[in-house]
């Protein structure tokens, strides 16, 4: 089960602040995510690579760069990604040199990804920091992910068998904040993304 927020270590001081955002689908990762940007612009968020089909609303290089298959394969075959994976039927990953420019540059970087992803960055990047966004109770991640409405009910089914084993490795994470509420854990996933 999630634990407290803050209980199990802080940020080591760092000068390149690399921090990747993982948890279960429908937890509020972008949530979350779109409420810390919208108080702090300065904090870089990554756009991901996807085969995924866009959703109503979604614009191709604002939540996404929605790609097809041959795309996505010619990335990883070029070395562009920092890390991907797939997940629930579909290709998701993290262009590499936008995220180098910005940690060169000293900006705080921010990646919202899933845990096969937040594993390779762990092996990639010995700075990141890694945090997971747990739901305050199984019954309520199955409440925001099927009442956010844009998946299948089969889809909704296959994602929920992720996030059991996305739960189970949790302790892989530098620290753990429960989204009980979106604007207290916007407040502790600043202090972590923008620690000196
Ligand atoms: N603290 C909260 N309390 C209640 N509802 C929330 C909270 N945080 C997010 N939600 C709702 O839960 C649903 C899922 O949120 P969101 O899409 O941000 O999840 P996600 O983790 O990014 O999912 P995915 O990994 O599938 O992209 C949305 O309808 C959102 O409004
Ligand atoms: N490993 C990666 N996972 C990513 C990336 N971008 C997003 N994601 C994660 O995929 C799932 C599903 O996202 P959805 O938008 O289809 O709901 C979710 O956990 C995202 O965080 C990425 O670049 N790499």
């Amino acid at each position: 089960m999630p634990v407290e927020p803050g209980t199990r270590a802080s940020r080591p001081s760092q000068p390149r602040r690399l921090t990747v955002l993982s948890g279960p689908s429908g937890v509020g990762k972008s949530t979350v995510v779109k409420e810390l940007r919208r108080r702090h612009p300065e904090v870089w968020l990554s756009v991901s690579v996807t085969t995924r089909t866009p959703r109503p609303g979604e614009t191709d290089g604002v939540e996404y760069h929605f790609v097809d298959s041959a795309e996505f394969e010619r990335l990883i075959a070029s070395g562009e990604l920092l890390e991907w994976a797939e997940f629930a039927g579909n290709r998701y990953g993290t262009p590499r040199a936008p995220v180098v420019q910005r940690l060169e540059a000293g900006q705080p970087v921010l990646l919202e990804i899933e845990l096969q992803g937040a594993r390779q960055v762990r092996g990639n990047m010995s700075d990141a920091f890694l945090v997971f966004l747990a739901p305050p109770s199984w019954e309520e991640l199955v409440r925001r992910l099927t009442g956010r409405g844009t998946e299948s009910p089969e889809v909704v089914q296959r994602r929920l068998d992720t996030a059991r084993v996305e739960l189970a490795a949790e302790k892989e994470f530098d620290t753990t904040l429960v989204n009980t509420s979106v604007h207290d854990v916007c407040d502790e996933l600043l202090t972590l993304v923008v620690a000196p």
